[in-house]
């Protein structure tokens, strides 16, 4: 009798192998299903986070919502919900600021109703105030301090996790307008270029972008490391060159001149940024009232705003609100303030979008957009009024003051030629979202994107499991051929031996 034989003739043999076989089947089964289970993405759980933007003309509450277990991830953010907080910016409660804060109550109400109650406590609200506040603290510090505390103790009555209400400067306003675009674009992870930002308030304007030439001056430079990338950013806030505020500007210039002049009583002002046949009374401190403009010694009088409706003469007085003489830099936009040229594609939204849009001017070359613009401020004011029965005839009227502002800020200022023109794309949204400061406010605070690029999975989760499966599959199917393989080779022997 040979060796072989007394093992097969071991009557333990065929038991020991079948258990085995079979605690080495459920041992991957268990396996299989246990890293299965375990990698499967959690049911999707939404984070939310709530942002105020106190703007200088109004307020809105942007609700953001994005995946729990995402929330690393470029572009996983977006807009759920956005409320505009009736009446003005809360600038406008310097008189009675307990009005600020109870301004927000109807928006806040919403917001308690777009997120679920369980995730009420752990939602961040931020109220960032922007030029309007600026304004007010240069004015009237006390004042805006108290318009502050309205609006925070307002906040802290709501069941959210409340992150404070700060006036935010002119580079973060900038700054965090760019990241939002990135981030949204989902620009940040990829080695292709980045759209700057344009944006234009009631009461500031920034312009952001990534330069090709030096940045002279320390205060207009940014650094960012994002998902791996460092980001080297232009920035300047232009206070006081929003929309309303350089009306203000351009108004008051033109006031000083005629009222200098003393050529008519009572006092006309002949505007060209305004329709022929517009005539609206005003009083001269409604027009000063700023501390952009150095007060004017000038009583209660009342002038004529009278419309002449000529776009070139518009932009000739335009031009007198930018200071283009003094330049301590090897380049200026305008008032000294340095800028690199123009580089890559722009994002210019709120009111750049607005206007524009309203205008329908979005899609033309500049030549064709000034030609469009010159014939809509030439038209006269009552066709406006019969063309637009539904707009507030405030807006209305200033519609071809602020695209001539628009033009000449871009063109005169910001030194965009007919060349690149095509590189400013008026937008409003990105996807479901708005383009604005607050998502990149709300992403920087919430630590939402890393310097370093987040570690990814090898596969993704189909793949993964796909390949769980064969891989298990492909080991039954060893076995099961090891098992019949050694079955064989044992009847073989048996029959050897018989
Ligand atoms: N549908 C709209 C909404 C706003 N506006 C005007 O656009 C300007 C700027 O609006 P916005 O970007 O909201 O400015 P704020 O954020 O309030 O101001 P800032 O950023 O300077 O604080 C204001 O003059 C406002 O009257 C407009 O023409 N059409
Ligand atoms: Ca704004």
């Amino acid at each position: 009798m040979d060796e072989q034989g007394v093992k097969v003739k071991n009557p333990w043999h065929r038991p020991v192998v079948i258990f085995l076989a079979a605690v080495i089947i459920v041992g991957i089964i268990i396996m299989v299903a246990i890293s299965v289970v375990q990698n499967k993405p959690l049911h999707q759980k939404y984070k939310y986070g709530i942002v105020l933007d106190a703007g200088s003309s109004h307020t809105s509450v942007f609700i953001y919502e994005w995946p729990a277990e995402k929330e690393n991830n470029t572009g996983m953010v977006r807009q759920k919900h956005t409320c505009n907080v009736q009446g003005k910016g809360i600038s406008s409660y310097s008189a009675n600021p307990q009005g600020a804060g109870a301004s927000l109550q109807l928006c806040m109400e919403e917001a308690k109703q777009k997120i679920p109650a369980h995730r009420h406590p752990e939602t961040p609200v931020y109220l960032g105030a922007t030029a309007g506040m600026r304004l007010l603290r240069m004015e009237n510090e006390e004042a805006s301090d108290k318009v502050l505390d309205s609006v925070a103790h307002s906040l802290k009555s709501y069941p959210f996790s409340y992150q404070g209400a700060r006036i935010i400067s002119g580079q973060e306003e900038g700054a965090f307008g760019w990241i939002t675009v990135n981030y949204l674009s989902k620009n940040l992870r990829k080695p292709t270029g980045t759209l700057g930002a344009l944006d234009l308030g009631g009461a500031s304007t920034q312009i952001t972008f990534v330069p090709q030439q030096n940045i002279e001056s320390y205060d207009n430079s940014i650094d960012f490391r994002l998902y791996g990338n460092d980001y080297h950013l232009y920035t300047h806030s232009f206070l006081c060159y929003g929309q309303d505020q350089a009306l203000k500007l351009s108004m008051g210039k033109k006031l000083e001149s005629t009222l200098k002049a003393d050529e008519t009583d009572p006092t006309e002002l002949r505007d060209p940024c305004f329709h022929p046949g517009y005539n609206f009374t005003r009083t001269v401190p409604n027009v000063f009232n700023t501390p952009c403009m150095k007060e004017m010694k000038l009583a209660n009088e009342t002038f004529f705003h009278v419309g002449l409706g000529n776009w070139s003469q518009c932009q000739q007085s335009i031009r007198k609100v930018f200071n283009t003489i003094n330049c301590p830099y090897s380049r200026c936009s305008f008032n000294g303030v340095f800028q690199p040229s123009v580089y890559g594609d722009f994002g210019a939204f709120s009111a750049f979008f607005f206007v524009m849009d309203f205008l329908n001017l979005t899609s033309d070359n500049l030549a064709t957009t000034k030609q469009k613009l010159a014939a809509y401020c030439s038209t006269p004011w009552k066709k406006i009024v019969e063309n637009h029965p539904n707009i507030k005839e405030k807006y209305l009227s200033e519609y071809c003051f602020s695209a001539t502002y628009i033009l000449t800020l871009l063109e005169d200022g910001y030194k965009f030629t007919s060349n690149n023109w095509k590189d400013i794309r008026f937008i409003k949204k990105i996807g479901d979202s708005d383009a604005g400061w607050t998502l990149g406010y709300m992403l920087n605070l919430t630590n939402m994107i890393p310097a370093e690029a987040p570690d990814t999975s090898l596969m993704p989760y189909g793949g993964y499991v796909t390949f769980m499966f064969l891989f298990s599959l492909l080991i039954l199917v060893l076995l099961l051929l090891v098992y019949f393989y050694f079955r064989r080779s044992t009847r073989t022997a048996q029959k050897d031996i018989i």
